[in-house]
């Protein structure tokens, strides 16, 4: 077995070219269907066509998820179905339009494509990004990794309340707070009040971060039915994130997984720094494969790639999961970009092109770790819910009542939400409504 002092050199991995990999990764074969959000249901290259998620989806459906914006302004001239969104977004301006309103926004305003344009536009889209899974399963992580670096703390219900509505707005998977040391991460010190109220919340899978077994047992006694372990492709990060050295935690991480199976708890694995550090900077592509390969051979059923610090940009990311998809396969990966140099969705987009469909993300853009200074915000799940709207690529998620959970945390924290969609639906509605 390699070790980090003797990391996979790079000359052990294949020589696949990044363009090879990508082009590999470009079947048009169809993808996992809006169903498979569970584990182990993972896109199997080939798998032919279900009625339920034909790969020549519905055109209406396809326009309806692409062109939100479009929407709010058709559904203002029919006047209930806008009132309704907007009074369930939560906000106080409600339209007035009818289908007769001469106030109605004409949709050439916003959208001057033809229907056929909109086709054709569909088609060019295939052509350069058919290699784009049919479905991606995003990882909320919102009230763990957005929480954990708030401040101010934030109230229990709020916490139990924001879990509760990102539940609804249909997200498979939704972090749900960590069994960390409360000295280490004060935020989250509630964590078995919060684990106890959500556990039989049904829709999502709401798994909590475990350091150790001490946390894993305190998971399992709250209800955790799900738990993820984190380690570090830096030595410095895992230090000052967790008070150990890489080898150390993964002697830890062996003991929880090892616990996990006994009582069949699933158990996801994190690698933080997969770019970057903010103490040693680059980090090597082998010691962030080993980490990666470390965790799925002690059981992790996912291995999420984290650039805690979001220095990535699509050239460094293609390489990092070159080198990790080498040891593991693509399915089973899941990235997680903080956006502090506003290139998460890039990253996300080239990661999908490379046959990545588990994608993390955080309501609003909440988030930042307390150990990585200077790292902000995770990916927005609104923004990345409409670049993959705008792909026709489902995620299950209704993007209003995510935009409503959204809204509800940020007002909570008396700041403009970290998403640009949700501040640009946002002015769309408002400048609807006085129309
Ligand atoms: C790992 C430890 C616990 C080691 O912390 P330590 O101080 O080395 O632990 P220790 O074993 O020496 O114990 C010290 C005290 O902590 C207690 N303790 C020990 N374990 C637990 C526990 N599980 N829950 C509650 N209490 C615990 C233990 O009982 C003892 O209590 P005392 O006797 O002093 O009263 C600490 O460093 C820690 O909690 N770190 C977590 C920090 C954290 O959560 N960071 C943010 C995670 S985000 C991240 O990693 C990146 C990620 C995943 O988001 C991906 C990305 O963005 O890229």
């Amino acid at each position: 077995m390699s070790s980090v002092e003797e990391p996979l050199g790079l000359d052990k991995l294949p020589s696949m070219s990044t363009i090879d990999r990508i082009q590999r990764f470009s079947s048009g074969a169809c993808r996992p269907s809006a169903d498979d959000v569970g584990m182990g249901n993972f896109w199997i290259e080939g798998r032919s066509c279900s009625s339920s998620n034909s790969c020549e989806d519905n055109y209406e459906e396809y326009t309806r998820e692409t062109f939100p914006w479009k929407r709010h302004t058709r559904d203002l001239c029919q006047g209930d179905s806008f009132n309704r969104r907007t009074m369930s977004l939560g906000r106080n301006h409600v339209a007035r339009g009818t289908g007769q309103d001469s106030r109605c926004l004409p949709n050439r305003q916003y959208n001057s494509k033809s229907k056929s344009n909109d086709k054709d536009m569909r088609n060019l889209t295939n052509k350069f990004l058919k290699g784009i899974p049919n479905f991606v399963k995003i990882v909320e992580v919102g009230p763990r990794d957005g929480l954990q670096n708030e401040k101010n703390i934030v109230p229990t219900d709020v916490k139990i309340e924001l879990i509760h509505r990102l539940v609804s707005s249909g997200l498979p998977v939704v972090e749900a707070t960590s069994f960390v040391s409360p000295k280490w991460v004060p935020q989250l010190a509630d964590a078995r009040d919060v684990m106890e109220a959500v556990q039989n919340l049904e829709g999502s899978r709401l798994p909590v971060l475990t350091p150790n077994l001490k946390g894993f047992e305190a998971a399992v006694a709250a209800g955790a039915k799900e738990v993820a372990i984190f380690a570090s492709a830096s030595e410095s990060f895992s230090k000052s994130n967790i008070n150990c050295s890489i080898e150390e935690s993964l002697a830890r991480y062996r003991a929880v997984t090892n616990a996990a199976k006994e009582r069949g708890i699933p158990v996801r694995g994190y690698v933080s720094c997969v770019v970057g550090c903010p103490v040693e900077g680059a980090i090597s592509l082998s010691k962030v494969a080993y980490v990666a390969k470390e965790l799925y051979d002690m059981g992790c059923f996912e291995i999420s790639l984290g650039d805690t610090i979001g220095v990535g940009t699509p050239g460094t990311v293609v390489p990092m999961l070159e080198a990790v998809m080498a040891v593991v396969p693509a399915e089973k990966l899941a990235v997680h970009f903080h956006d502090t140099y506003g290139q998460s969705l890039p990253n996300i987009l080239i990661s999908l092109q490379m046959g990545i469909s588990t994608v993390d993300s955080s309501v609003a853009g909440l988030g930042g770790c307390p150990y990585a200074k200077g790292a902000s915000g995770n990916v927005a799940t609104e923004d990345v819910v409409y670049m993959l709207n705008g792909l026709g690529v489902k995620t299950n998620v209704d993007l209003p009542k995510l935009l409503s959970a959204g809204d509800f945390i940020s007002k909570y924290l008396g700041r403009q939400s970290g998403s640009k969609t949700a501040v640009a639906l946002s002015r769309v509605t408002a400048d609807a409504s006085k129309i």
